[in-house]
């Protein structure tokens, strides 16, 4: 697996990077970013994966999450893919929720998003190959966390690989794509029209049928737009709650959707990952 260096700067001793390489499962290029915090020669380091949402590529949270300091002083490497495969021979739609910037971490099984839609799959198996072989990673040791469709992205991967993904944390998620315009969109487009096909890309639908995982930390902002039409955290208070999951719901007074938001949490929850891993 080739991987191209797009670019390297430095950022509190370690080093800012942007690298690309042609995806097995999307059949597109892909491009992601990683930062590798200081570390001695040889040390292997745990690994944060940040999976962003609607419109994003893997710039966003680079130029904007403020996650470098907190990853230099906790020795986390910070890996950031893009939401989607992208490219003039790759379908896309109109709106900005569906098609290119807006994966959903689904792998599509409809015409015509199927062929390259396998975001699942990118991040639960393509990408960890490459990150494992390529960077002083020690994949004994990987966090998963996100924002907003990043963050039911982080959930849902989390759910379905406790073992694999020691914590999970999320910001203004969508918890439950099924009873949101955003995930009826995206979920009858990709995935069809049969409502037990969504169940495993829905956290409360995992957690409903039988998903564990040892703790959960979400922080939502009370002045977010999408709040009460799209990302519903009383959903997943409840499927916590039922399932004896141990949920951590910050609610933020007067914080909204955005990346002010996103970089005032961020070390709080970059510290929650690192004392469990
Ligand atoms: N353009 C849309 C809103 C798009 C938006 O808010 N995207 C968020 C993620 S929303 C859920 O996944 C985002 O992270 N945007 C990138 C950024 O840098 O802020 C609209 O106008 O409603």
């Amino acid at each position: 697996m080739t991987l191209e260096t797009q670019s390297t700067i430095m950022a509190f001793g370690g080093s800012q990077g942007v690298y690309r390489h042609l995806s097995a499962e999307t059949k597109t290029d892909m491009s992601f970013a990683v930062f590798v915090p200081p570390h001695e020669e040889g040390v292997k380091l745990p690994v944060i994966w940040y999976l962003s949402g609607l419109t994003c590529t893997h710039a966003n949270v680079m130029e904007k999450g403020e996650y470098r300091r907190a990853c230099a002083e906790l020795g986390l490497i910070f890996v950031a893919p893009d939401t989607s495969p992208r490219g003039d021979n790759v379908p896309d739609d109109d709106g900005y929720d569906f098609g290119q910037g807006a994966g959903f971490y689904v792998d599509a099984i409809r015409h015509p998003w199927a062929a390259n839609f396998r975001m699942r799959s990118y991040i639960e198996q393509e990408l960890p190959q490459i990150i494992a072989a390529h960077f002083p990673a020690d994949m004994s040791r990987q966090g998963i966390m996100g924002h907003s469709m990043g963050g039911h992205g982080a959930l849902t991967i989390g759910l379905r690989h406790p073992d694999t993904y020691k914590s999970i944390s999320a910001f203004a998620p969508i918890v439950s794509p099924i009873n949101c315009p955003w995930g009826q969109k995206a979920l009858s487009g990709y995935i069809g029209d049969d409502p037990v096909l969504w169940r495993e890309y829905d956290a409360c639908a995992l957690i409903a049928d039988g998903a564990r995982t040892g703790a959960l930390l979400v922080d939502q902002g009370t002045a977010d737009n999408f709040l009460a039409d799209q990302l519903k955290p009383e959903l997943l208070t409840a499927a916590c709650r039922d399932a004896g999951i141990d949920l951590t719901l910050n609610m933020r007074d007067g914080y909204d959707h955005s990346y002010y938001f996103i970089s005032t949490f961020m070390a709080e929850h970059l510290r929650w990952h690192a004392a469990r891993l």
